[in-house]
């Protein structure tokens, strides 16, 4: 399979937020080959990619089901965002944790069809200090008084300062190449990689023909509101909005319009965030003036497709699309399979293992980010 004896030659298409923790793990899974080849070719690279306009909030949203695998990498990237909280990586990465409220049945929300949502979302076991707002909490609840609603901590990512950090880490591996150039078929890198890693979100309805991927479209607008330090998602009459702080910016959402290929600001959809976010608080209706983003989710009718496909002209393609509104919030465990996937087509070499430089051993028993961390202070 390998161009010489032992030369691994793996390609990933696509640097948005799925093909960069997927090269990161990669170079963990490989850490001993020094046969690797690790070629990154994008069209866009950040902060061009669907990430970096995204509130980067950590919730499974915008998926038709929330099943096992869903909850598994929700579960495995939650762990490591917060890790990567607690250690030097926030300052830069763009990592914060952040109390974050559901609220459900504020005024302004048609209170005919309001349910009385006291059960507990899927995720709820995956992440810390979940619990539901009790009786007291709700009619205290600012001015709002909910009906029902819970609390927990959750992460965000400023994906457009943690992908330069991913960038930077992978930089400093000299078996990693990078490519900006758009490809029009896989068949192009037949006879230059061994295993091909397909990340490239909703485009794949083009490059791999998947009509069920399509766009689930986006529109954000990121104000200036330093006194708002948690996050809030609400349903309203108007649809599903959220307040999610960054570092220097809060983001406002959100639309989510399935089958519309719009990438232009609407203002429509503009005025109708800004009526629904102030709803949930007041003092935004002073906001005025902000950035708004546009972003075509990749959604797809069945799910996230991660796996292994041999093509017609005997490729290895590894598939790892579609994840709608959670991309980030999925994206670490994501990769860890997906490498799992690469492993078994190119079995690492592992002979080196006991004669490891003692700080090399060390690192190989910490979690990747940890070795960012390091690799990226240093
Ligand atoms: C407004 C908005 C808010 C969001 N908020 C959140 C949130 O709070 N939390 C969350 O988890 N998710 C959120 N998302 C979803 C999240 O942004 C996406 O799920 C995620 O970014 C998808 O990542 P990706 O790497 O698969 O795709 P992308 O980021 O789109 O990257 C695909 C990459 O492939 C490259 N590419 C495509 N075709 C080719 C080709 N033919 N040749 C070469 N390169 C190619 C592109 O240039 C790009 O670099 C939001 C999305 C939007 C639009
Ligand atoms: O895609 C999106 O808009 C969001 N995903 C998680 C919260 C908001």
């Amino acid at each position: 399979m390998s161009s010489s004896s032992n030369t691994y030659r793996i390609t990933i298409v696509g640097a948005g937020i799925i093909g960069l923790t997927t090269a990161c793990t990669l170079l963990k899974e490989y850490a001993t080959n020094e046969n690797l080849q690790l070629t990154i070719i994008s069209e866009k690279f950040t902060p061009e990619t669907t990430g970096d306009i995204s509130a980067g909030y950590w919730e499974p949203y915008g998926l038709k089901t929330i099943d096992e695998r869903i909850l598994r990498w929700a579960g495995y990237t939650y762990n490591i965002f917060l890790s990567e909280f607690f250690s030097i990586k926030a300052s830069c990465g763009g990592i914060m944790k952040v109390t974050s409220y559901r609220l459900y049945g504020f005024n302004g929300q048609n209170k005919d069809n309001n349910i009385n949502n006291t059960e507990k979302p899927k995720f709820s076991e995956l992440v810390r200090h979940f619990r539901l707002l009790d009786q007291h909490e709700l009619e205290t609840f600012d001015h709002l008084k909910p009906t029902s609603g819970f609390v927990m901590s959750s992460i965000v990512v400023e994906v457009s300062k943690y992908l330069p950090q991913l960038l930077r880490f992978l930089s400093q591996d000299n078996r990693v190449k990078f490519i900006k150039k758009k490809i029009h078929s896989l068949i192009e890198l037949k006879d230059k990689a061994d295993v091909i890693i397909n990340c490239t979100g909703l485009a794949s309805r083009y490059l791999v023909g998947d009509q069920t991927v399509r766009p689930a479209r986006g529109q954000v607008i990121r104000v200036y509101a330093p006194w708002i330090k948690s996050a809030y998602s609400f349903d309203t009459d108007e649809g599903f909005g959220y307040v999610v702080p960054q570092s220097d910016r809060v983001v406002l959402g959100g639309t989510f319009q399935l089958n519309d290929w719009n990438t232009k600001v609407d203002e429509n959809d503009t005025r109708k965030i800004l009526r629904m976010c102030a709803k949930a608080l007041p003092a935004l209706e002073q906001i005025h003036s902000g950035r708004v983003d546009v972003g075509l989710r990749p959604y797809r009718d069945d799910g996230v497709r991660l796996e292994h496909e041999k093509t017609i002209d005997g490729i290895n393609v590894v598939h790892c699309y579609g994840h709608s509104g959670a991309g980030v919030t999925v994206s670490w465990g994501c990769a860890k399979d997906v490498v799992d996937i690469v492993k078994t087509l190119l079995p690492p070499n592992s002979k080196r293992q006991d004669n490891l430089p003692e700080h090399e051993q060390l690192w190989r028993l910490v979690p990747n980010f940890k070795y960012i961390i390091l690799r990226a202070k240093i």
